[in-house]
């Protein structure tokens, strides 16, 4: 096995990074323990906290167990749209009124797809990249089938995203919408949200915004920038549990002139009226469908809490300062090794993950998760780092990528 003098490099020591991180005490908060050495994985599912194994059983014994079905009215009718202003305020940029927790990240992006589209009748084309998250894509393929649209799919360079120009030669009058990642799954990219919503508003078409990888870790603006329409999911950066539900958020002036799909009578004007006809509430409750997942929700807000506690602005100064790391690491102990990088090197166009890439990966992976070191693998080639400014300490970060170094000088070795 080589030891580079890169390795030695006081400038790679984790430790004066961990103990000038003013965010560091906020790891104490989540629940920690079993035999994981490093967790990198917190872009998919993040860390529970240590609040919410303290409220759960409370809330089952009292709010559901006590107060029972009272308890909808006295707290879980609103709770769809308390947690989600929390969300808009804390991570947004969102004035209350405009967002909403519903169903998963998938149906809650079919649903706002397809209210779009109600709103640009007459227009017959849809905008998607080839590299948004598959669900992205295959949502809107199916929707443009069951309409009729014509789909225009942006090649993207996977490590540069759309670009300005890319988005301009493919948006038209005909266009009614575009849907993109802010953060991209893949390469981390960070999407220039202000400028494409222009670009999309310019033509005359709405801009539907996957936040999913950015939501909790990435300030935006949504209101100062126009968006119509995000969409989020909630077990990432906000912490919220395995198949948590998603937000969404729908820019006050379009929400009247949305329909949504899925005509439940959650989403109806009086919904103890049980009225013969469907008529859709003002507001965000017209995107609700069923019954709101409340036990869900739970995590959710305590997450929500601390990113307002924390504040956005110093959770993605930590979050630029763990990528920085992550890249001055990679360049330093896997470059030698053959390992490139495919998330951009400006902190301005990059999310949470960093996202490294080698031929054998794959295998590094699956050995790397034997030792408790948890990054994940995306086909073909990537192994993402991902870093949860709140969770995820400087010297994890150190750990996992001398990890990577010795799993893939063994895997190479032969
Ligand atoms: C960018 C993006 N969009 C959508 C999804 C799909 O969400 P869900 O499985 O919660 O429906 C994910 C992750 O799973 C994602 O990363
Ligand atoms: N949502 C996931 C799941 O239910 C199981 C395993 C992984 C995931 C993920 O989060 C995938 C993720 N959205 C991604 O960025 O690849």
């Amino acid at each position: 096995m080589t030891t580079p003098d890169a390795a030695l490099d006081a400038s790679l020591d984790a430790a004066p990074l961990d103990a000038a991180d003013p965010l560091a005490s906020f790891r104490d908060r989540f629940v920690q323990g079993g035999d994981t050495v490093s967790y990198l994985d917190g872009n998919s599912l993040g860390r529970p906290l240590r609040r919410t194994v303290e409220r759960l059983p409370p809330f089952v014994q009292q709010e559901w167990g006590e107060r029972l079905i009272r308890s909808w009215d006295e707290t879980w009718m609103g709770l769809p749209f308390e947690l989600g202003d929390a969300i808009g305020a804390a991570t947004l940029g969102a004035a209350p009124g405009q967002t909403v927790v519903g169903d998963s990240t998938t149906v809650l992006l079919y649903k706002l797809m397809r209210a779009a589209l109600t709103a640009r009748p007459g227009r017959s084309r849809v905008v998607v990249d080839d590299d948004n998250f598959p669900t992205d894509r295959f949502l809107m393929e199916g929707i443009a089938r069951e309409l009729g649209l014509e789909l225009d799919i942006i090649e993207v360079d996977r490590s540069i995203g759309v670009t300005p120009d890319q988005l301009s030669a493919v948006v038209s009058d005909e266009t009614a919408l575009v849907v993109l990642s802010h953060v991209a799954y893949r390469s981390g990219y960070l999407a220039d949200m202000p400028g494409l919503t222009r670009l999309a508003h310019d033509a005359g078409a709405l801009i539907l915004w996957d936040v999913c990888h950015s939501a909790g870790a990435v300030p935006m603006q949504v209101d100062e920038w126009g968006v119509d329409i995000a969409v989020g999911c909630s077990y990432k950066y906000l912490n919220g549990g395995p198949g948590a539900p998603a937000f969404a958020y729908v820019r006050r002036g379009l929400q009247a002139e949305l329909e949504q799909p899925i005509q439940g009578w959650m989403g109806a004007a009086d919904v103890f009226a049980m009225a013969d006809v469907y008529v859709p509430a003002e507001g965000m409750r017209r995107f609700l469908s069923g019954t709101p997942p409340v036990l869900a929700m739970q995590p959710i807000t305590d997450m929500v809490d601390l990113v307002a506690e924390a504040g956005i602005e110093a959770i993605r100064t930590k979050s630029v300062a763990l990528t920085e790391y992550a890249l001055r690491l990679t360049d330093a102990l896997l470059a030698p090794l053959g390992v490139t990088v495919s998330t951009p090197r400006d902190p301005e166009l990059r999310g949470s993950h960093v996202t490294v890439s080698h031929a054998r990966f794959r295998e590094v992976t699956a050995a790397l998760w034997r030792r408790g070191i948890i990054p994940d693998f995306r086909s073909p080639d990537g192994l993402r780092i991902g870093l949860s400014p709140l969770s995820t300490s400087f010297a994890e970060v150190r750990l996992g990528v001398d990890a990577i170094r010795e799993e893939l000088e063994r895997e190479t070795a032969v």
